[in-house]
């Protein structure tokens, strides 16, 4: 048996039935990575807020047909970067807080004779609550088991990367041809000041992929918003409702929303922009309310993660190594 590179996709992970919203709530507050409860009482606490969380988030996914799509779009990408990486490569996808996970991950990979591993975050821009996270989970799995050890190569982040900023420009051309009487208000998802006030270069990153796309469109109007906190401290702002308020009290009638954290749909996209504040953006007079699709398969996008795991292999090339 030929050996192969093996490319781990990282993502969260949603919920695959209504059943399993509270289990994934769970799971993603007893990680002391994304949240900070003191670690003795982590999880007893995550089995509360999960249980309160998800009677309150239920309404997302029934709205979503009862599930998050982002194991199937994740899986999606896996197979069509497959497809590009050929016969030399092994493609497979590790969720942090639901299923597939990491141990399911490490079962389907070294079914064959792998060499070295590749993690390749479906996160653009790094943070330690998200893609540090999941490198973490990564290493005590892989760690635990008997599993040949191989070299291990990280991919910390690509948002400043051509060939993803390059997909990133074609989808929002060919979703909203018409452009240029349009403001574009792009979102990330929010995260706690103190995670940026250590370090955190997730904030740096989104604004750089936010410059690097408006590179390509000269004098339009835009800003950038998070979007999605959840409990009491204090998160990155300005929040996108906020923004979308005062857009549309300054008398903006064309809003083009771009998700910049998310590369495959889930409950912050499908039900907070589509949903929420869509019918916020209409309520004020907004006329024209577009929501730019996730990359998902884009095949420019695609290309960009297969250079991005082409070039990991020649460390010479791979600024992105470092985030
Ligand atoms: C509790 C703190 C959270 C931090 C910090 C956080 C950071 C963070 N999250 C994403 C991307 C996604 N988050 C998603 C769901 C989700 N996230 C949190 C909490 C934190 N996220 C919760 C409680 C949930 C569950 C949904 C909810 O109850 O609101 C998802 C969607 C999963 C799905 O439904 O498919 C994504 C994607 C990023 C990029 C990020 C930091 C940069
Ligand atoms: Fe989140
Ligand atoms: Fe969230």
């Amino acid at each position: 048996m030929e050996s192969k590179t093996g490319v781990v996709l990282l993502n969260m992970g949603g919920p695959d039935s209504l059943e399993a919203i509270q289990p994934f709530l769970y799971n993603l507050f007893s990680d002391h990575d994304i949240i900070r409860i003191p670690r003795p009482i982590q999880k007893p606490v995550a089995w509360l807020i999960s249980r309160i969380r998800a009677k309150k988030t239920r309404h997302y996914y029934e709205v979503m047909g009862g599930k998050s799509p982002q194991r199937e779009q994740t899986e999606e990408q896996a197979k069509e970067l497959q497809k590009l990486l050929g016969e030399g490569y092994r493609v497979v996808v590790a969720m942090r807080y639901w299923h597939p996970f990491t141990e399911e991950a490490l079962k389907e990979l070294f079914k064959e004779d792998i060499e070295r591993i590749v993690l390749l975050p479906m996160y653009p821009q790094f943070s330690t609550t998200t893609t540090g996270s999941s490198f973490n989970e990564f290493y005590r799995v892989y760690q635990r088991r008997n599993y040949p050890q191989v070299p291990v190569l990280e991919i910390r982040s690509y948002h400043n990367h051509p060939e993803y900023i390059r997909a990133m420009v074609e989808n929002i051309k060919e979703n909203l041809p018409n452009w240029k009487g349009f403001f574009f208000l792009f979102t990330a998802h929010s995260l706690p000041i103190y995670v940026i006030e250590e370090g955190d270069p997730y904030k740096e990153q989104t604004e750089e992929t936010v410059r690097l796309i408006m590179e390509h469109f000269p004098g339009v109007e835009h800003a950038l918003g998070y979007q999605s906190k959840v409990g009491p401290v204090k998160w990155l702002e300005p929040m996108t409702d906020k923004l979308i308020e005062e857009l549309a009290r300054k008398g903006v009638k064309n809003l083009c929303v771009i998700p910049v954290s998310f590369v495959c749909e889930h409950s912050e996209t499908l039900y907070e922009l589509d949903v929420q504040y869509r019918q916020l953006a209409e309520s004020l007079g907004v006329d024209n309310f577009v929501r730019i699709p996730t990359l998902r398969t884009h095949p420019t996008f695609i290309k960009a993660l297969r250079d991005i795991v082409e070039s990991s292999l020649k460390p010479e090339q791979s600024s992105f190594l470092t985030s």
